[in-house]
């Protein structure tokens, strides 16, 4: 009944007569999706946007595993009565005041257009690649759907973050299902592997630190490599990411021809009472300055793009954090963002696992 050569739009009415009634739906030339996926951000930087998006992101299990009997209460009554005006002032100190909205959606829309620009060029107009949020706007359902709409039978999802997390990768990827989960022609899915080993990743942070040291007039002492932090207990629960992050500074390490003293992993953004991962970021530097250290430089390889926890934590808290224990020169390296060897690597990762369905 199927012209083999259209396998992949089994209900063209054109090879199927025998379904096509006059209320057929119409049917779109196949397309393939490629979605982006960040964490999320807030639409701005008052009380109430600041506590939608808050109370959307800490009422995530993936993220905060409390019961939610203990849990919302201390979250609604407590939590976002305060948060929202903290972390406001936070964002608005970084916003992008000329698009009105955060560093974090600015630089992911660039990110997605340079990665749409490499893939167009190699699978034409076959492939549709656009970017969601998990929390917040755009949301994962909306994009979802449009590719849908626009005829994706098949979507890669792809959550852009190098180091699996059940409270990132994990909770990005259940989102995605869930969107698709009221389709009744449900798409062809895949999601990307955490990338913290890729080798073109590593190459694209090794190159950003060597660019970062020769614009040093003095070459910094040493390079702290921060990664978000989670509770130390997710580690023990079997949560991989700090295995994953301790690895990527190690290969960071190997490719840079350094050693031990010249690299350390940190872990930063602790919320909450609970022990986090350690050494702390902010208690590190200042140990550092303690031991007279005077010139470092903080790089923060487990975010895709700059955002509130490396534009405002690292370069204002933990800057302030060194300096005030009597450090003098710190060097920020800001992520990896839409730089080309990023954007060249993360497009290789997304060649790699579209192979089978375009070529
Ligand atoms: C409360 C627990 C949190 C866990 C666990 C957590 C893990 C985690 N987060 C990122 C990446 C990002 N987090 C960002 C902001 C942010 N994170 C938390 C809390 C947890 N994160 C909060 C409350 C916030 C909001 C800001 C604040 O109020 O402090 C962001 C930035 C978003 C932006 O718009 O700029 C990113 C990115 C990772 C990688 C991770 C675990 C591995
Ligand atoms: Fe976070
Ligand atoms: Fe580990």
């Amino acid at each position: 009944m199927f012209d083999a050569k259209s396998q992949d739009n089994p209900m063209d009415v054109a090879v199927c007569p025998m379904h096509a009634p006059s209320d057929h739906p119409k049917i779109k030339p196949a397309k393939v999706g490629v979605l982006l996926a960040n964490l999320g951000t807030p639409d701005a930087t008052d009380y109430w946007s600041m506590r939608r998006y808050l109370g959307e992101f800490l009422s995530d299990k993936r993220v905060v595993d409390y019961s939610a009997w203990v849990w919302q209460p201390l979250l609604q009554l407590v939590i976002l009565t305060k948060r929202p005006f903290s972390s406001g002032a936070a964002y608005k100190s970084i916003w992008n005041e000329e698009d009105n909205e955060s560093p974090l959606l600015t630089i992911t829309k660039k990110q997605t257009a340079a990665m749409k620009s490499r893939l167009e060029d190699i699978y034409g107009g076959e492939v549709v690649v656009d970017f969601c949020m998990r929390y917040g706007n755009p949301s994962t359902k909306s994009k979802v759907q449009e590719m849908i709409d626009a005829g994706c039978q098949k979507i890669l999802f792809f959550p852009l973050y190098p180091h699996y997390a059940g409270a990132t990768s994990a909770t990005a990827n259940d989102q995605f299902f869930r969107a698709l989960m009221q389709e009744k022609w449900q798409p062809i899915a895949r999601v990307v592997e955490p990338y913290y080993q890729d080798t073109a990743y590593i190459d694209a942070l090794a190159q950003s630190i060597e660019t970062a040291y020769a614009a040093e007039e003095t070459k910094p002492e040493i390079l702290v490599c921060s990664y978000h932090g989670v509770p130390q207990r997710y580690l023990r629960e079997g949560d991989p990411y700090h295995c994953q992050c301790q690895k990527t500074t190690r290969l960071l390490k190997e490719r840079l021809g350094w050693d031990d003293t010249q690299i350390i992993t940190t872990f930063q953004s602790r919320f909450g009472p609970e022990e986090w991962l350690q050494p702390y970021t902010v208690e590190e530097v200042a140990r550092l300055a303690e031991k007279g250290k005077k010139n470092i430089a903080v790089c923060a390889p487990a975010f895709s793009a700059d955002c509130i926890e490396t534009l405002e934590e690292i370069n204002e808290e933990i800057k302030e954090s060194f300096e005030e224990a009597g450090g003098e020169h710190f060097t920020y390296i800001p992520c990896l963002n839409d730089n080309d060897a990023h954007m060249d690597a993360l497009s290789g990762i997304v060649q790699r696992n579209l192979r089978g369905w375009l070529d």
